[in-house]
């Protein structure tokens, strides 16, 4: 069985987590207790040498990086859970161009404002907003096209759902989660994306708690 080692709270580990419900891939989550810093003991760096979560123990092989992870396991088990890559090289491509879209265009905004806003205050520190108003601005711009992309297809590679998609799901959750659920609604076609994706049996029992 494939171990997981992360943090049922940590957006990363829940993305491994997540592309393992929608492939039907049985896991055993690890914990790694990061309040406490385990992530940075030698022992753990020896695997993951930037010390963090997820990596991956399958039977032997080790693989870290989230989405690195999900494409391996989708890759490994091509016929069963849902599709998440197509094989055919122009759908691939679509799909490689959707990816690069979500990191470069969505989760670089996203990811800096969820840790202004979520992550700061658990620890009792004050966001700084000027940080936030500037991602806020730029992510804005970037989901004006997706309105646009999405006003003509139904997903972000087209008119069929991959990993592209779901990637999304675990900073795009925790950012529409804690006060900006108006930046999706208002814009329609994309509410309809986002309704759609999270609403997706997997991670609904992920966001539950891996
Ligand atoms: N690009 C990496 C990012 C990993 C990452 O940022 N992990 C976070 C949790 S989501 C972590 O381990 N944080 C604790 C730390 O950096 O010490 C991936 O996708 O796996």
């Amino acid at each position: 069985m494939v171990k997981l080692y992360g943090s049922p709270t940590s957006t990363c580990t829940r993305l491994v987590a997540l592309i393992c419900k929608e492939k039907n891939i049985p896991y055993e989550l690890i914990q790694v207790n990061l309040a406490k810093g385990e992530q940075k003991a030698a022992s753990f760096t020896a695997i993951q040498p930037f010390g963090q979560v997820p990596y991956i123990d399958d039977d032997g092989f080790i693989l870290y990086e989230s989405r690195a992870i999900a494409r391996y396991l989708i890759k490994k088990y091509p016929n069963q859970g849902t599709p998440l890559i197509p094989s055919d090289p122009k759908a691939q491509a679509l799909f490689e161009q959707a990816a690069s879209i979500e990191v470069f265009n969505f989760t670089n905004s996203v990811q800096p404002i969820v840790f202004e806003k979520v992550f700061k205050p658990r620890f009792g520190l004050q966001p700084n907003e000027e940080r936030v108003g500037e991602a806020l601005k730029t992510l804005q711009e970037k989901l004006d096209v997706y309105e646009v992309i999405l006003s003509k297809q139904k997903y972000l590679a087209g008119d069929f759902l991959t990993l592209a998609d779901l990637t999304h799901l675990p900073y795009g959750t925790a950012f529409y989660t804690n006060g900006f659920a108006e930046v999706f609604d208002s814009r329609p076609n994309l509410a309809r994306w986002w309704k759609d994706i999270s609403n997706r049996p997997a991670w609904l029992a992920v966001k539950d708690g891996a």
